[in-house]
């Protein structure tokens, strides 16, 4: 298996919180609570673990809330190398109604120290050559300049090793900029990018080939239960998951995520894109059942796999024009 480094720039704990439905402006009851150590990279870290990969976590981690990542690094059996920095990591609220409505109530995160990225850098350089590929997750520390994201990925690829890129915003901007060799943004935030709304096919695959004319190899798209547009040096996929009852869709995009770098770091005789995607696309429908990250031991997930599907997407077709 594979050696994966994972940063998480602004590391969260998660309050989930589920409640039949949310009044806001009134006392609500919730029906279950927990608070877990979490973060894109963190997140993606846990699933590539479940499957067997060894993983490094790095990053910033703020020293005054560190326990509950420490126990989950050694819970998880995660490598870890954070540097850790004065303050509290924030906590992110995510409120799940029984209908599957989410809010995210995302928290800005700690002010760091102005040498900060400096000791990041210097933390990573001697592990980049370790492994075999580098994941970028997640918003930046409030007082980190966008652009320290592109110096991040060019970190990586000056090294010769891939970059795989989820952030949002202006990080997204900029990191998009430094050619990561692949990104996973959802529509939101793929829209956000583009500065308009994409709502057909067509008009999310003429944003993906700008990108990937640009050097970006896969671009992934999740379109939450309509599944996922995949934009990879194999050609263009559709997925679509199969109906599932809906608990929390919080962890499902790094679900994903976790799962296509699964299959791309597959040895090649069992590299089929197709089988890739259908396994990625099922996790994250695995993931959306309950709180935390998709589990691919799951007892009935060769049920949820079978379901799962996925169709080859021609370009000399009018599919283009078909919406989401
Ligand atoms: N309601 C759902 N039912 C089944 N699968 C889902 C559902 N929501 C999300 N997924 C799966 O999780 C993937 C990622 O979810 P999405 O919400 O698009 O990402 P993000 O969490 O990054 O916004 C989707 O592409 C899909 O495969
Ligand atoms: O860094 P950001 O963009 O605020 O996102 C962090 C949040 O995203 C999550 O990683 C979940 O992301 P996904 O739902 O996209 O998989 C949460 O665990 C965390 O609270």
């Amino acid at each position: 298996m594979a050696r994966i480094m994972t940063i998480t720039l602004n590391p969260a704990l998660d309050l989930n919180a589920d409640l039949q439905t949310l009044t806001p402006g009134q006392v609500n009851r919730t029906t279950a609570t927990s608070l877990d150590a979490a973060g894109k990279g963190l997140n993606v870290a846990r699933v590539l673990a479940r499957l067997g990969h060894r993983v490094t976590v790095t990053g910033l981690l703020g020293e005054d809330n560190a326990a509950p990542f420490e126990r989950l690094f050694a819970d998880a059996g995660l490598d870890d190398s954070f540097v850790r920095i004065p303050g509290e990591n924030r906590i992110n609220i995510k409120i799940a109604e029984q209908g599957g409505r989410v809010t995210d109530l995302n928290g800005a995160g700690f002010q760091i120290p102005a040498d900060a990225l400096k000791c990041l850098e210097f933390r990573l350089a001697p592990l980049i050559p370790e492994h075999d590929v580098i994941v970028i997750g997640g918003s930046l520390p409030a007082n980190m300049p966008p652009s320290a994201v592109a110096e991040l990925v060019t970190m990586v690829r000056q090294a010769g090793k891939p970059v795989w890129l989820d952030t949002s915003g202006e990080a997204l901007v900029h990191g998009l900029a430094a050619t990561p060799d692949a990104i996973k943004p959802n529509l939101e935030e793929l829209s956000a990018w583009a500065g308009r709304a994409l709502t057909s096919r067509r008009e999310v695959a003429d944003v993906a080939a700008r990108l990937q004319a640009q050097g970006i190899t896969q671009v992934i798209v999740s379109l939450g239960p309509d599944g996922v547009l995949w934009f990879g040096p194999e050609g263009r996929y559709r997925s679509l998951p199969p109906p599932v009852s809906v608990l929390s869709t919080v962890c499902a995009g790094d679900t994903l995520l976790a799962g296509m770098l699964h299959g791309q770091l597959l040895p090649g005789e069992q590299r089929n894109p197709t089988q890739r995607l259908q396994f990625a696309t099922a996790l994250s429908a695995e993931c959306v059942r309950h709180a935390g990250v998709g589990d691919p031991a799951a007892p009935d997930f060769t049920t949820l796999l079978d379901n799962t599907r996925v169709y080859p997407w021609p370009g000399d077709n009018n599919h283009g024009e078909m919406p989401l």
